[in-house]
Parts: C-alpha cells; sequence; structure tokens
C-alpha cells in the first residue's frame, strides 16, 4: 500500500552543546540543524534528523545545501512518486548525485513514519533483534593533557563500553601515552578526522606502541588507495568513517585492505537502506561495523540506536546518552545510558517520543510542504 504522505514540515533547529567539541579541525560550541516531519493522511507522524554541519568540515554538505536539496529537488521526486516502502527512496534519489545528508533526513522520516503505520520498533523493520545495545563516548580535543584524563575518568566511571579520543599533529603520540599510562585496561581508540598524510607513516607506526582498538580516518577524507598502504605497515585496525559514502566504497575499502572495521553513519551513506546494506555486507565479510555520531539531537540519536541493534554491530559505538550533549533534548524520555548500555525501545517507529515544546522552543525557521 502506497503511504499516503501528505505534508513535510521541514524545522531548521538551533541548539547549544553543553560542552564544545573540539576535532582536527576546529570546534564547535553549538549545533544548526534540519529536523523533517513526514505526515500521513492519518496523522502520523514521521520524523528525521539531518547530521550536515555548519560549515563543510567533515563533509562537502552544509546546513544551507540541505536546504537547497532537500526543498528543489528531493520534496519534488516525493510528490512526483508514490512509494509504499522505505526502502524505496534510495533508489527513487538516485537521479541526484551526492548530498547523502540530504538524502537521508526525508528518508529517516519515512522509515519511522512506516514503523509507526506498521506498528512496530524501527530497529524490528530494520531487522534488528537486540534489546541492549553498548556504547562508548567520542572525547573531543582538550585544553590540557590533564583535562583530558579528568575528563576519560569521569566517563570511564559513568561505565561507557570504550572511549575515543581526537588526535591530530602535536596531540597524539605523547597524549596517548600518557592516557595509556593512566588507563592501562580501558579500551581506547583515536580518531584523526583525516588529519595526516602518507608522509607521516614513521610517526603513525608509532600508534602500535598503544593497543588501541583502532585507529580511524587517519588519511585524507576521500582516500582508501593510501589507507591501504598504511594499513599494510601498522597493526593498529584502521577504521575507515569520512571515505565510505556507499555499499560500493565499502566493497572497495575491503577488497583493497584500507580498512578491517567501518564506522557506519547513516546520514554519511545516504540513510538507513544504503547503511542496512554495508552492514550486510561486512556480516557476509567478517569486517566489524559500528555506529559513529554526528552530536545528534534525539531524533538523529534514536535513529543510531535502532541500527545499532543489527548483529553485525559488535563494536560499541558513539551513540552516548541524551545528556551529554545537551540540557534538554527534543525527545521524551531523552535516550538514557546506564553502564554504557542503551535499553532499545519498544515503542513504534523510533520509539521515542517528539517533546513538542523543545521542538519549537529550539525551531528557528519553518517550512512546510503539502502534497
Ligand atoms: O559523539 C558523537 O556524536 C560523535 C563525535 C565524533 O567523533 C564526531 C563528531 C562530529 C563529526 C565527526 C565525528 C567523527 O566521528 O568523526
Ligand atoms: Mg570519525
Amino acid at each position: 500500500m502506497t503511504i499516503p504522505i501528505k505534508k513535510i514540515i521541514l524545522r531548521r533547529l538551533m541548539m547549544q552543546l553543553n560542552d564544545p567539541f573540539t576535532t582536527s579541525f576546529g570546534t564547535m560550541e553549538d549545533k544548526e540543524f534540519f529536523i523533517a516531519e513526514v505526515v500521513d493522511s492519518e496523522g502520523n507522524r514521521g520524523f528525521g534528523e539531518s547530521v550536515a554541519f555548519t560549515i563543510p568540515w567533515y563533509s562537502e554538505e552544509t546546513v544551507k545545501t540541505n536546504l537547497h536539496v532537500i526543498e528543489d529537488f528531493l520534496i519534488n521526486i516525493l510528490k512526483e512518486n508514490k512509494i509504499n516502502h522505505p526502502e524505496e527512496v534510495h533508489d527513487l534519489f538516485s537521479s541526484i548525485r551526492g548530498n547523502n545528508m540530504a538524502k537521508s533526513t526525508l528518508e529517516g522520516a519515512i522509515w519511522d513514519l512506516y514503523a509507526k503505520r506498521q506498528g512496530v520498533p524501527l530497529s524490528q523493520l530494520l531487522g534488528g533483534d537486540k534489546t541492549e545495545i553498548d556504547v562508548g563516548i567520542s572525547i573531543g580535543i582538550q585544553p590540557s593533557v590533564n583535562d583530558l584524563l579528568l575528563t576519560i575518568g569521569h566517563y570511564v566511571r559513568e561505565g561507557y563500553k570504550r572511549i575515543k579520543l581526537k588526535i591530530k599533529p602535536g596531540w597524539d603520540i605523547d597524549v596517548l601515552r600518557k592516557v595509556r599510562e593512566s588507563f592501562p585496561d580501558t579500551l581506547i581508540m583515536a580518531d584523526a578526522n583525516s588529519a595526516y598524510t602518507l608522509d607521516d607513516l614513521e610517526h603513525l607506526k608509532k600508534l602500535d606502541e598503544f593497543d588501541l582498538m583502532m585507529i580511524e580516518q587517519p588519511l585524507e577524507h576521500d582516500d582508501i588507495v593510501d589507507h591501504a598502504k598504511l594499513q599494510a605497515e601498522i597493526h593498529t585496525p584502521i577504521c575507515l568513517d569520512e571515505s565510505i559514502h556507499s555499499l560500493a566504497d565499502a566493497r572497495k575499502a575491503v577488497e583493497l585492505g584500507s580498512c578491517k572495521i567501518i564506522n557506519i553513519k547513516i546520514g554519511r551513506v545516504g540513510g538507513l537502506r544504503e547503511a542496512k546494506r554495508i552492514h550486510d555486507y561486512c556480516l557476509e565479510k567478517g569486517v566489524a561495523v559500528w555506529c559513529g555520531g554526528m552530536l545528534e539531537a534525539g531524533v538523529g540519536r534514536a535513529h543510531n540506536v535502532a541500527l545499532t541493534t543489527l548483529p553485525q554491530f559488535t563494536l560499541p559505538g558513539d551513540t552516548a546518552g541524551s545528556s551529554r550533549y545537551w540540557k534538554k533534548d527534543i525527545i521524551k524520555p531523552e535516550v538514557f545510558v546506564e553502564n554504557g548500555v542503551i535499553k532499545v525501545p519498544t515503542k513504534s517507529g523510533i520509539g521515542y517520543d517528539i517533546d513538542d515544546e523543545a521542538l519549537e522552543e529550539f525551531t528557528v525557521e519553518k517550512r512546510e510542504y503539502v502534497f
């Protein structure tokens, strides 16, 4: 049966992060992003969140390019086509190149809407069966090593299952050495967000000293070839993030030996259908995956929780609790982490209710598209 879409509401939100988040690129203090709401003829509401940032440092997309692509192309495609199942949306959008985060925003809302219409949790609709998921936390670059050690200690005591540290040239080997001395048994990994090149090979070999679970995206954001050369020279497993936009990218990286682990982000790969296809491929090939994060608010976080219930998500992801990012989230209840574990919600769709008051409070712009 066709999903009877009546209206799409696109809200631009602005939310302040509790703590600034610093990567090899720079510092984020607040977050501007879109929430899409797809409403059907019976008044069911499906929600999707865009993970694009204001500045194109992580990928080419931005909040502004999202609006252009959603409003000028993707909404028209939805208006002109009948959709029976959310799995069809990815192919419908394939006439538009790239812009995966924009596509994922609408696709995610349609998945949520469809799951609600069926009365099933999104996790179940995707084929996941975990009732709890293990999560880690990603810690930004800190003002000093002492601050970092205190921050790690705090989250280790809260029970997060693994600690991810952001690194960059000048904040790497010496920092990791001190972290290892203080936390000899903690599961630790590092994320460079493309801060190095193969010219740093001898330097990167020193990472092997620290028994890291993995090094995430050490080289260029669009590279898979140099990563294969690097992986051949280091023992620490490489995990690719920025470089993987599709199942085809994942296959090429695995075949080339560019990585041993893949970070799957729903927005980066253009939605849940492609995320699931990458997952299924990695399951078949025995490549471990985990769910990455983009400092999401509650809607995006809920989608991440649902995806992580699939079986090959064997490593703790970056889906920390809402309170790590926000004073108040836009969902009720917020995503709650206890001893590094999130209980997967059992209600239909994304499984969390929208806090309409909070959604309204953080909305700075609202547009409606009537079908
Ligand atoms: O806590 C999170 O949501 C993940 C934090 C994180 O590492 C990150 C945050 C923003 C952009 C890119 C990344 C990344 O995984 O590279
Ligand atoms: Mg990363």
